[in-house]
């Protein structure tokens, strides 16, 4: 394809690794941290696509500079981010298009461990839209011989996949810090998936779509590596640190930490069953230790093996 000029904010690891993934395949790439010289007007001006690699705590500030900036072509804006907004639950795609209506948004996201790709590893993504052109922009511009990217038309579904999962991944950390084994393992990564679908799909998202990259994908990428950061939070949990003394060695985001926070609230409002999500959340609170979690996962009520219902 003919080579475009990329804005991409947010200089972490994540952000580095797709600028660098653009870059690779020819195109014009301006990496943008609110710590160096260049300004953000600067980076974005004339920029074909503008990808967001923020943090989810810093998505807002973003945005609103990014809206006191006046852009002057319909960019396309892609968000990397997996997380939800403490205060108004919104996902970042739904920030992004509500600032800018008239800019298409396209949601990155899979089983995508940055310091696999920056090393080379072969991978796989999804951009999903529901401007399906702007989808199909974004997957020519990043596709490689080390990146195969699909597009899907249910941007909603594929974010919370990869927004969810970070949950489980913290879950299944405990599980493996504590030595539980792998068919308790494969029973929190099965279970946890049937949680993410009975949550995504009250928010308006497709069954199929968590059965796909972002969804299972990105969950057997994180509960089985020690390159995720929420796995890391997990184990580092199980071992007897306290949530602060993890935080403090861990590089990086664990965007699960306040998603969980964040999903409570929405089950609470909707009472939705969300078990899993539920003792990760006590356990993060200090509320209650490993063993306790486990133990009050495996003494609940006795029921029907029910993939997608409520409860
Ligand atoms: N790393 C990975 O493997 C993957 C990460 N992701 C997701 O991508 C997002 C970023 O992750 P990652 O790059 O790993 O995290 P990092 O912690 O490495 O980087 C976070 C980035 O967000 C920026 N940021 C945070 N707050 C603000 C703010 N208020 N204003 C401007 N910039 C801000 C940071 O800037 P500064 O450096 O200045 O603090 C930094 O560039 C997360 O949502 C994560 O879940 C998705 C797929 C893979
Ligand atoms: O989302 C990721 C891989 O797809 C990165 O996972 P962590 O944020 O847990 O490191």
């Amino acid at each position: 394809m003919q080579t475009v000029t990329l804005a991409v904010l947010g200089a972490g690891a994540w952000g580095s690794a797709l600028a660098n993934l653009a870059a690779k395949n020819g195109h014009s790439v301006r990496l943008w941290s609110r710590h160096q010289a260049q300004s953000l007007r600067e980076v974005v001006e004339s920029a074909d696509l503008i990808v967001s690699a923020i943090s989810m705590q810093g998505v807002r500030a973003v945005v609103e500079q990014m809206q006191s900036l006046a852009i002057a072509k319909p960019a396309i804006l892609i968000t990397a981010t997996k997380g939800l907004d403490p205060t108004t639950t919104l996902t970042p795609s739904q920030i992004w298009q509500a600032a800018f209506p008239d800019h298409p948004v396209v949601v990155l996201s899979g089983p995508n461990l940055s310091k696999e790709i920056e090393a080379g590893l072969p991978a796989a993504t999804v951009v999903a839209s529901e401007q399906m052109v702007a989808a199909e922009v974004v997957q020519a511009v990043f596709s490689s011989g080390i990146f195969r990217v699909y597009t899907n038309p249910d941007p909603l579904g594929v974010e919370l996949g990869g927004t969810l999962k970070n949950i489980i991944a913290i879950a299944v950390g405990v599980c493996d810090g504590l030595q539980l084994g792998t068919n308790a393992k494969a029973a929190l990564v099965t279970r946890g998936l049937t949680e993410i679908i009975r949550i995504g799909t009250h928010w308006g998202a497709k069954t199929e779509t968590f059965y796909g990259l972002s969804g299972l994908g990105d969950l057997l990428a994180t509960c089985n590596s020690v390159l995720s950061r929420n796995y890391r939070v997990g184990y580092g949990l199980a071992q007897g640190r306290t949530l602060s003394e993890v935080l403090a060695t861990l590089e990086g985001t664990a965007e699960g930490i306040n998603t969980t926070q964040v999903l409570i609230q929405v089950a609470r409002q909707h009472n939705i069953s969300i078990p899993i999500s539920h003792q990760v959340y006590r356990l993060l609170e200090g509320e209650i230790t490993p063993q306790q979690a486990t133990a009050a996962l495996m003494l609940r009520d006795t029921k029907p093996e029910n993939n997608v219902l409520r409860f």
